[in-house]
C-alpha cells in the first residue's frame, strides 16, 4: 500500500525519502543524455531543424493519444492499490491532457503537419508498447507512478533548458517550450515526484528494483525518440 504523508511520518518513515534523487545521480550520465539531447539542444542554440522538428509534432502527438491510455492505467492503480490520496493529481494530469492534444492540433496546422498522416516510426512503436504494458494489473502502483514521474521529467528539463538564461530558441518554438518548460509544469512534476518519492519509500526491495529499472528503460526510450525525432530510426 501507499500511505499519505502524514501516515508516513507517524511511523517514523521518510528516512529514505529521496530514492528518486538518488537514482537521478547515480545514473546522471542517461538522465543528461535524455534531456540534454542534441535534438532539444538546437532547439535552444536556434539551429534546429524544422523537418525534424515537424517529425517530432507528428509523433508526439501519436504518443501522447497513447499516453492518455497510459495515465488511465495509473489512476486505476491509484485508486485500487493505494489510499487514494494522490488521485486529484493524476486526474488533474489526465485532465490536461485533452488540453494538450488539442494544442497538437493547432500547432500541427501552423506547420502544415498532417496528422491523420502520420505513422509511428520505430522507436515510437518501442515507446509506445512499454506504456501499453502497464494496463496489466501485475505492475504495481509504486512503479507505474515512478514511470509517469520520469517521463514528465524528462520532457519538463529537457524544454526549461530552451527557454533558460541564454536561449536562441526561435520565436516560432518558444510555445512549445513553454508548455513543458513552465514553472507551473515543474512544480506538477514536483508532486509527482513526491509522490513517488513517498510510495518508494514503503515499497519492497523487488518493487523498488523494478521501479529504478523502470526509470532506466524510460530514459533509453526518450534517448531514442529524441534520435528518432533528428534522423529517421
Ligand atoms: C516522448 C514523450 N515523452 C514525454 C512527454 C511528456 O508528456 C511527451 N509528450 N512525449
Amino acid at each position: 500500500s501507499c500511505k499519505s504523508d502524514a501516515a508516513a511520518a507517524m511511523d517514523g518513515g521518510g528516512v529514505e525519502a529521496a530514492t528518486t534523487a538518488a537514482w537521478m545521480a547515480r545514473h546522471r550520465g542517461m538522465y543528461e543524455r535524455a534531456t540534454r539531447h542534441p535534438f532539444t539542444v538546437s532547439i535552444r542554440d536556434g539551429t534546429v531543424d524544422l523537418s525534424a522538428f515537424r517529425r517530432w509534432l507528428g509523433q508526439d502527438y501519436m504518443f501522447v493519444k497513447e499516453f492518455v491510455a497510459f495515465l488511465a492505467s495509473v489512476l486505476l492503480k491509484c485508486c485500487r492499490q493505494s489510499d487514494g490520496s494522490d488521485m486529484e493529481i493524476i486526474l488533474g494530469g489526465l485532465a490536461s491532457l485533452s488540453d494538450e492534444l488539442s494544442w497538437f492540433k493547432k500547432e500541427a496546422e501552423k506547420w502544415s503537419v498532417n496528422l491523420a498522416e502520420v505513422s509511428p516510426l520505430k522507436s515510437n512503436t518501442e515507446y509506445c508498447r512499454f506504456l501499453q504494458s502497464f494496463s496489466e494489473p501485475e505492475i504495481s502502483y509504486v512503479v507505474a507512478i515512478t514511470t509517469f514521474w520520469i517521463i514528465e521529467t524528462v520532457y519538463q528539463d529537457s524544454f526549461a533548458f530552451c527557454i533558460e538564461e541564454g536561449n536562441k530558441t526561435p520565436p516560432e518554438l518558444l510555445g512549445t517550450c513553454q508548455r513543458w518548460g513552465s514553472p507551473e509544469f515543474k512544480q506538477y512534476c514536483q508532486s509527482l515526484q513526491r509522490i513517488a518519492d513517498r510510495c518508494l519509500a514503503e515499497a519492497s526491495a523487488d518493487a523498488a528494483r523494478s521501479a529504478e529499472e523502470a526509470f532506466l528503460r524510460v530514459l533509453e526510450l526518450e534517448i531514442g525518440f529524441w534520435d528518432m525525432s533528428s534522423s529517421r530510426s
